[in-house]
């Protein structure tokens, strides 16, 4: 195909063909509704319907800045015209999620912003096109309801949801080569986990595949969550079947009970909305291929709006404060992460929190502490502080598993339950010292049996990773152990 092709064109047009910018009002949309709250009649206004960023547009919203800074973990693609063609396609699709969504979510960040909510986060290290199955997304999206029922509980707050999912298709690494000296596996989005030369080239058509599995997704998941998935009773009673069958068990009854009798005095008391039974996810990914979420990107109402989910992160590896990746983040309306490990400094800190939240909305930004259980203690509270003192509105979030891997003894790249449970545990330490809210907790988990991390009540050993070891990059806890995980954090958010 080349640059010139019909679909470039259609790409750059200014508007959606046909809606947008007919003469005629097109029909009404549907009503569209993922379970969220609240009349949107702008979205029967044609008129604004987003529109995809023409050239003109991404001049005026700096969509490109990017394209002329320093950027880290570049995808050594062969062609760069074929990247081009393929973000020309990626232009003229319907984005994944919809701009009233994401700006709805910057609402509910907004209150854990202020200490009225909590934020779950969680799902796979990468997401991979093999593993995008019902089985798999459903499974993945029951652990992270059965966690947030249970931290609801603890916190006495309202839970925010979000999955690391529909988009999670982009890795930074450490190296560019593996341990078999293949260029490193970067996640779906570039290349394949297959071990061979050819299979790690990366592709650009990958991004489409991306594209088409992130949308099967979050189509499956909207539907689910509306159908049954979601129901408190069910969540509750798999909740209970994890009290039965864990063999510490007897350590999260206690929690277990009071849960049941406060589900079933709502019960007895005729509370029946329908909160009960359907739940709110966002999406989320890393902010890795910036090419795929710029041509993802829209305007609307006068914002810029990276509609490839709902809530991009920028990395650990991609946080250079005059990069690519900050500065494209800094320009979508969307909420942001940004990740901060052991040499982040508080005035760096700072300046961050400027820059991607310049005018200091509150629910804009999620800085993910990721220090490793040993550092947790010492080096979050000067960064607390700083930013505290700057004004800076921020939510506070916890990442328990970056800065705790290591490669165990038979050579899998591992994380300790243990050591997990103890930066959560420093960081709530950490904020009650501070004054400051907890606001949140981002895992790496699935819904699947895996043995991918010692450790937990099921006492999973070094020597038993082997067994099933099925992550395509970092360790992810696994059913029980998130469940654990969850009934710990709401023992430590009740005191
Ligand atoms: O998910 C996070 C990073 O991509 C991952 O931890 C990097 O792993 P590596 O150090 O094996 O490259
Ligand atoms: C890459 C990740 O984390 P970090 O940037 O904190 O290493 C991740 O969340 O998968
Ligand atoms: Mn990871």
């Amino acid at each position: 195909m080349s640059p010139s092709a019909p679909v470039c064109r259609a790409a750059r047009r200014r508007s959606i063909p046909g809606i947008a910018k007919s003469a005629s009002p097109p029909p009404s949309p549907p009503a569209y509704d993922i379970g969220v709250n609240r009349q949107w009649h702008d979205l029967r206004n044609p008129g604004l319907v987003p529109v995809i960023a023409d050239e003109e547009e991404a001049e005026r919203y700096q969509l490109d800045a990017w394209r002329d800074l320093p950027r880290e973990q570049v995808p050594p693609w062969p062609d760069y015209a074929e990247v081009e063609e393929v973000t020309g396609v990626l232009a003229a699709v319907p984005p994944i999620v919809a701009p009233y969504e994401v700006d709805h979510l910057r609402e509910r960040l907004a209150e854990v912003c202020e200490g009225r909510a909590f934020l779950m986060q969680g799902g796979d290290c990468a997401e991979t096109f093999i593993d995008n199955t019902e089985h798999h997304v459903l499974a993945n999206m029951r652990t992270l309801l059965q966690m947030a029922v249970v931290l609801t509980y603890g916190a006495s707050l309202p839970v925010v949801k979000v999955g690391r999912v529909a988009g999670q298709y982009s890795k930074p690494r450490s190296a560019a080569t593996d341990s078999l000296g293949l260029p490193v596996y970067r996640g779906d989005m570039f290349n394949s986990l297959e071990a061979t030369e050819e299979a790690r080239v990366c592709d650009p058509q990958r991004m489409i595949r991306a594209y088409a599995n992130s949308a099967a997704a979050m189509n499956m998941l909207r539907a689910y969550l509306r159908g049954g998935l979601a129901d408190l009773m069910a969540v509750h009673d798999w909740n209970k079947d994890f009290v039965r069958n864990s063999p510490a068990g007897e350590r999260y009854e206690a929690i277990g009970r009071e849960i049941d009798r406060a589900v079933r005095f709502m019960a007895a008391c005729g509370v029946d909305s329908e909160n009960l039974h359907t739940a709110e996810v966002f999406a989320s990914h890393e902010m890795l291929a910036i090419e795929y979420d710029r041509a993802l990107t829209r305007i609307f109402d006068g914002k810029a709006y990276a509609l490839s989910g709902h809530m991009l992160w920028n990395g650990e590896r991609t946080r250079q404060l005059n990069g690519a990746h900050i500065d494209f983040l800094s320009r979508v309306a969307n909420p942001v992460g940004c990740k901060i490990g052991p040499t982040a400094t508080p005035e760096w800190v700072v300046e961050m929190c400027q820059k991607l939240n310049p005018q200091n909305l509150p629910g804009k930004l999620v800085i993910i502490t990721r220090m490793g259980h040993k550092h947790v203690r010492t080096l979050l509270p000067p960064i607390i502080e700083k930013v505290e003192a700057a004004g800076c509105k921020v939510v506070w979030q916890c990442d328990p598993m970056h800065g705790n891997t290591y490669e165990s003894a038979s050579g899998y790249k591992t994380r300790a339950f243990d050591q997990v449970v103890d930066e959560v545990l420093g960081f709530f330490e950490v904020h009650r010292r501070t004054g400051t809210h907890p606001g949140g907790i981002h895992i790496e988990l699935t819904g699947e049996d895996v043995t991918e991390c010692v450790g937990g009540a099921q006492e999973i050993r070094d020597d038993q990773l082997s067994d099933r070891y099925e992550t395509a990059c970092d360790p992810r806890l696994n059913t029980q152990q998130s469940l654990e995980l969850a009934f710990l954090v709401a023992e430590m958010l009740r005191h």
